[in-house]
């Protein structure tokens, strides 16, 4: 075969398509010859009838004539030649190993004019190790980062609490964990109801882990941190296509996520009624349609909804469905507000010390029963999630061991505007101005003694503390058991 004429002979050429045919394979086989690791090619019998020198010295064989005539796996054992002449099938793009390192290789069937099979060619087009480390290097990082990723977002979706996180032996609070341990040995809907931070996704999370769907994935959707707009498609996921922008590849929605297990769905009383029609068919049916899809999916979710909002009321206003309110409402737990169970306050307190000492490192804080009764009198309209939150600055702002209501005090809000902020005095504003001043006389007469003044005035220490944090007085943090009086600055 002759090499290619020159350009401006090659027009003529081509017109002679047998010769131009001829000429490429020559031209290509040249190429891969001289540019590529090694080429071999074998006959019928898969004997080597031609080994270039550089693939010959690779395999050991100084004369690439030492190597002719021999079975190719005895010059080249990893070899897969003879698979390609028995089958006749190319294999245009593999992996082969050899002691010096993997070869990425082409093997291709050689055959006669009549088509049958007289050999195959092989080609070792580069060095795997030189050629595709970085690749592979990057191949291998993305994969550990994917299974990285995985493995966190299965952690999110696992419960990261149990009935053993849910602190409290008050009778109401006993009462609650004992309904729900009965609601987690049942898969119907629970609806856990309670003002913000009483502890309900602890709960929904403790079920979880006490039911039988554990093993599965707990989901968590709160519908009032999600754009309404947002909210079909996070709920029921969206077919690709259903959206521009960055959803255009479609995404898997939270029922599908959750099948198996359960899906915790917080804040309900926000779920916008068009998405309520729609809940309440995926809770009769258990089949839903993606946004922008008529596919029918089906999931097995159990749902556990939560809300601090009045969902009675809003069914009377028409703003919640009543039949997704009775659905929902199967098993329905009330969680006390901190305020109707202070008994729990000192068990809570330690839990959270207990848990800041582990993320935080240092001693584990104390609270002296002044400043348990200061706490107890408190109204915590936040709840447990106010009280974590008071204890947590409590320990940043105070290096003592124990902490008393001279650190604490300072730390809670007034529950009332005070008195002397009013436009104009009324009677209530008049009564809580007569009671400020008689605290804050009980207290200049006890000097600042919180349970003398409290005696002084026939109260308990509790009470008196509560009517201290609603006039805005405060504890000196430099006087243990004494009061400097004044508003909360
Ligand atoms: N009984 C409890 N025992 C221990 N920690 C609790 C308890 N109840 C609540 N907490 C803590 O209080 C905080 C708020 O709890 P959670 O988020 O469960 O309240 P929530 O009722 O779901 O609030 P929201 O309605 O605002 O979502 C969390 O840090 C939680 O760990």
């Amino acid at each position: 075969m002759s090499d290619l004429p020159p350009a401006s002979a090659l027009g003529a050429h081509l017109a002679d398509y047998e010769q131009t045919r001829d000429w490429a394979i020559a031209s290509l086989f040249r190429s891969f010859e001289t540019f590529s690791e090694g080429t071999v090619i074998v006959d019928a019998d898969t004997r080597v009838v031609w080994i270039n020198a550089r693939y010959a010295d690779r395999f050991g064989f100084k004369d690439p004539a030492d190597a002719l005539g021999r079975p190719v796996e005895e010059v080249i054992p990893s070899s897969l030649l003879r698979e390609v002449v028995r089958t006749g099938k190319p294999m245009l793009l593999d992996l082969m190993p050899t002691r010096g390192g993997s070869l990425v290789v082409t093997r291709l069937p050689l055959r006669d004019e009549a088509g049958l099979i007289v050999g195959a060619i092989g080609f070792a087009l580069y060095d795997e190790v030189r050629s595709l480390s970085p690749l592979i290097a990057k191949v291998g990082r993305l994969n550990d980062e994917l299974a990285a990723a995985r493995e966190s977002l299965a952690q999110a979706r696992r419960a990261k609490y149990t009935f053993d996180n849910f602190v409290g032996s008050a009778p109401a609070s006993e009462e609650v964990k004992r309904q729900a341990q009965r609601a987690a040995t049942m898969d119907s809907p629970v609806l856990l109801l309670g003002e913000t931070g009483t502890g309900k996704e602890v709960l929904a999370h403790a079920i979880h882990s006490a039911s039988r769907r554990a093993s599965k994935p707990l989901v968590t959707l709160n519908m009032a941190a999600i754009p309404e707009a947002l909210l079909e498609a996070e709920l029921f996921g969206a077919a690709a296509g259903a959206y521009t922008g960055a959803d255009r590849k479609g995404r898997v929605g939270k029922f599908q996520l959750a099948d198996g297990g359960t899906l915790f769905l917080d804040e309900i009383g926000d779920l916008p009624l068009a998405l309520q029609a729609k809940l309440l068919r995926v809770l009769q049916d258990k089949e839903f349609e993606a946004l922008g899809s008529n596919q029918v999916v089906r999931s097995d979710v159990r749902i556990i909804a939560a809300t601090s909002a009045r969902l009675l009321q809003q069914v009377e206003t028409g703003a919640f469905r009543a039949d997704l309110f009775y659905r929902l409402n199967v098993l329905s737990i009330s969680l006390p507000p901190l305020r109707e169970r202070s008994s729990d306050i000192a068990a809570l307190c330690a839990t959270v010390f207990a848990e800041l000492a582990a993320t935080e490192g240092g001693a584990v804080r104390r609270i002296d029963a002044g400043g348990i009764a200061l706490l107890q009198g408190y109204d915590w309209p936040g709840n447990v999630r106010e009280l974590r939150n008071v204890l947590e600055r409590a320990t940043m702002l105070s290096d003592h061991p124990v902490l008393g209501a001279a650190e604490l005090l300072p730390l809670l809000r007034p529950g009332l505007p005070s008195p002397q902020r009013a436009s104009a005095p009324n009677y209530a504003d008049a009564m809580a101005g007569f009671e400020k001043q008689l605290l804050e006389d009980a207290l200049a007469a006890c000097n600042g003694r919180v349970i003398d003044a409290a005696a002084r005035l026939g109260i308990g220490r509790a009470t008196f503390y509560k009517k201290m944090v609603l006039h805005g007085l405060r504890v000196s943090a430099n006087q243990e058991g004494r009061l400097l009086q004044g508003p909360l600055g």
